[in-house]
């Protein structure tokens, strides 16, 4: 039985007063889910202690690959530990089609980010063009065998994927509810084939893309889709409790 996860990705939007007072807002998150918010760097430390009060786990956007250097403006895993924090997205395609993520530089925050005890949010999807010419399972397959690349098994009990089509990011357009779950039934089956069926059957893979309070319980219900990773809906307190109540239920 896989425990359903919700994670906030706030993206770049949210100051340090306004993170604080969207906590306040939040009730205590009951066990059966396990809520995640995802803020900006500048927020981070900040959030630790309000967001554990809550029961809520505490996620980076982004992180580097090496442990410490000069690396001018970036942030590694263990000063990401070091505040408190337990989850890393990784891979974002906001990042991947902006500041030159590719599938290796994934890989090697996904290793690094595990030495450090983080999770990541590993994520994956596709483009129009792609899902138009009927290849989104093999691009979203090649993304994952490539992220997952040198792991053990037992280290996809430490991982989150997120599947997001770029299509359905912030556009209002979502995957259906079956046709998500059909992509994220490839993934398992690809991880399946790298790592064995029992591990496969045991990671928690999230769809994201224009969910909210309205279409979450539909995604929630299919048999391979563990949670969501979402964005616009996750940044007003009323809309991210009623998504997290949505997974509950
Ligand atoms: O990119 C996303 C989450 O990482 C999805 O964003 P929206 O929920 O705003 O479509």
């Amino acid at each position: 039985m896989r425990k359903p996860i919700i994670a906030g990705n706030w993206k770049m939007f949210k100051t340090i007063a306004e993170a604080d007072s969207f906590v306040q807002h939040l009730p205590v998150v009951e066990q059966e889910v396990d809520v995640v918010v995802c803020a900006p760097f500048t927020a981070l430390f900040s959030l630790t202690e309000p967001l554990r009060a809550k029961n809520i786990a505490l996620g980076a956007q982004n992180v580097h690959w090496e442990s410490e250097g000069a690396f001018t403006g970036e942030v590694s895993p263990g000063m990401l530990a070091e505040i408190g924090v337990k989850y890393v997205i990784i891979g974002h395609s906001e990042r991947r089609a902006y500041f030159n993520e590719t599938d290796e530089t994934v890989n090697r925050k996904v290793r690094s980010a595990l030495d450090a005890r983080l999770m990541p949010i590993v994520c994956v999807g596709e483009n129009l063009s792609v899902r138009e010419a009927g290849q989104t399972s093999t691009i979203v397959n090649g993304q994952i065998t490539a992220a997952l690349s040198e792991l053990s098994a037992e280290q996809l009990n430490q991982i989150v994927i997120a599947y997001e089509p770029i299509w359905a990011i912030g556009t209002g357009q979502t995957a259906t509810a079956e046709e998500a779950n059909e992509v994220i039934k490839a993934i398992r089956g690809c991880i399946a084939e790298q790592f064995g069926s029992q591990w496969a059957e045991q990671v928690r893979i999230q769809y994201g893309g224009s969910v909210n309070p309205q279409n979450i319980q539909g995604f929630m219900s299919q048999s391979d889709i563990d949670g969501a990773l979402v964005g616009g809906a996750s940044l007003t307190p009323d809309s991210f409790i009623a998504l997290v109540k949505g997974a509950a239920e």
